[in-house]
């Protein structure tokens, strides 16, 4: 077996060690994602009674409990090949079944809100509970993503991750060389496909490098899905704000991506006349952003905004690698959205939730 250098726990560093060994991989993943598991068990279980009673939250709390005992019945086997695909077809089983966690947590919020009063504490430690457990949630997926994609079946035919063509040099989930300029078309593409499905019409984008346009590459170390994510969110409610604003002719969207020395910036600038402060802090709250899903058969008029969370996941995204995505919108003009990325590769390590007497006390603060 092939020695390798495990290179620590950060994923980025871990993965681009090429010579990433399957068997480091399942002796590190065996303990760490029970420990990852365990961590938000921990506190799922401090919750707030009223909301730790949702049907939909029970459903995610055994959906955790199973996981967490299927991943540690591998605890004492050690790896020969059998044991590896073993672990790869369960690490696959345990993601498909944490698929809809997302959707689940907010129908779990929702039957909160529509069954008690909350009160300001109560959101509080429900708004601090659910940064944690997405970051949770992103870091886990991660961890399976970079195993599955690197050993599972799949390893001889994995062209690309999110469909962007890259030549096959992605390592995993990860890709050493992300065209930051070419995600960033890709994300508005599709974010253009619904705006023109719902408005028949779509504000362009004017795609700027340090200030000046260009269509230059510019490759980063980063996940193109993260990035993606975050882009496609970001151009759907530039869009929406746009088209609501400007029956014809919408000005452009801007997309400026400035190369720091420590960050990348990616500022998105739109003139879709903006919303007051007081607003553009609730779209990154759980408890405001979460509404009725809209009836799939009305599926044809819902606003390009989807009811979700997308804002805070995506702003869990860029902090996952220390970055960070920040609003500042001027009410009456429009919205400035930025997103900050590590440009340095070995700073871009893993941004976790840890359980711990500091986090407990935010749930239930000393009497
Ligand atoms: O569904 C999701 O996950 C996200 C759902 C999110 O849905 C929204 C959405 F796409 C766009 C806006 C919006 C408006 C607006 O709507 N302006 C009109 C109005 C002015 C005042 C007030 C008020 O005083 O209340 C309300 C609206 N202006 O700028 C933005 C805007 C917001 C963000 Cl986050 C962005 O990245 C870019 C933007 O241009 C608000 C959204 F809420």
């Amino acid at each position: 077996m092939k020695r390798c250098e495990l290179m620590g726990p950060n994923p980025l560093l871990h993965a681009l060690g090429l010579n990433a060994c399957e068997r480091k991989s399942y002796l590190f993943l065996r303990k760490e994602l029970p420990v990852r598991l365990a961590n938000i068990m921990k506190e799922i279980a401090l919750l707030p009674d009223n909301l730790l009673r949702m049907p939909s939250v029970g459903l995610v709390n055994q959906w955790y409990e199973r996981s967490f005992e299927e991943i540690i019945e591998f605890e004492k086997i050690d790896p020969d090949q059998s044991v590896l695909s073993q672990f790869c077809e369960r690490l696959i089983h345990i993601r498909n079944r944490h698929a809809d966690v997302v959707q689940t947590m907010a129908q779990g919020v929702l039957e909160l809100k529509e069954s008690h009063e909350v009160d300001p504490g109560v959101e509080n430690s429900i708004q601090y509970f659910l940064d944690r457990f997405y970051m949770s949630r992103i870091s886990i997926r991660m961890l399976i993503n970079q195993h599955t994609l690197l050993f599972g079946e799949q390893i001889g035919k994995q062209e690309s991750v999110n469909g962007i063509g890259n030549g096959g040099r992605h390592i995993g989930s990860i890709d050493p060389a992300c065209d930051v300029a070419a995600v960033v078309r890709d994300a508005y593409e599709n974010a253009r496909f619904l705006c023109d499905r719902y408005y028949l019409a779509s504000p362009e984008l004017e795609l700027l490098q340090n200030g000046v346009p260009s269509d230059r590459p510019l490759p980063i170390v980063y996940v193109p899905s993260h990035l993606y994510h975050m882009l496609f969110e970001l151009f759907k409610n530039a869009m929406r704000a746009v088209m609501e604003r400007y029956e014809s002719s919408p000005p452009p969207v801007t997309l400026n991506i400035v190369q720091g020395r420590e960050d990348i910036s990616l500022k998105m600038s739109d003139r879709g006349g903006g919303i007051p402060r007081s607003v553009s802090d609730l779209l990154f709250k759980y408890m405001y952003s979460t509404a009725p899903q809209p009836s799939k058969s009305d599926s044809h008029n819902v606003p390009l905004a989807g009811y979700g969370y997308g804002l805070p996941i995506s702003r869990l995204y860029a902090r996952y690698f220390h970055g960070d995505l920040l609003l500042m919108s001027c009410e009456g003009y429009g919205t400035d959205a930025v997103i900050y990325l590590k440009a340095l590769t070995n700073e871009a390590n893993e941004l976790l939730p840890i359980f711990n007497r500091t986090s407990s006390k935010f749930y239930r603060p000393a009497p």
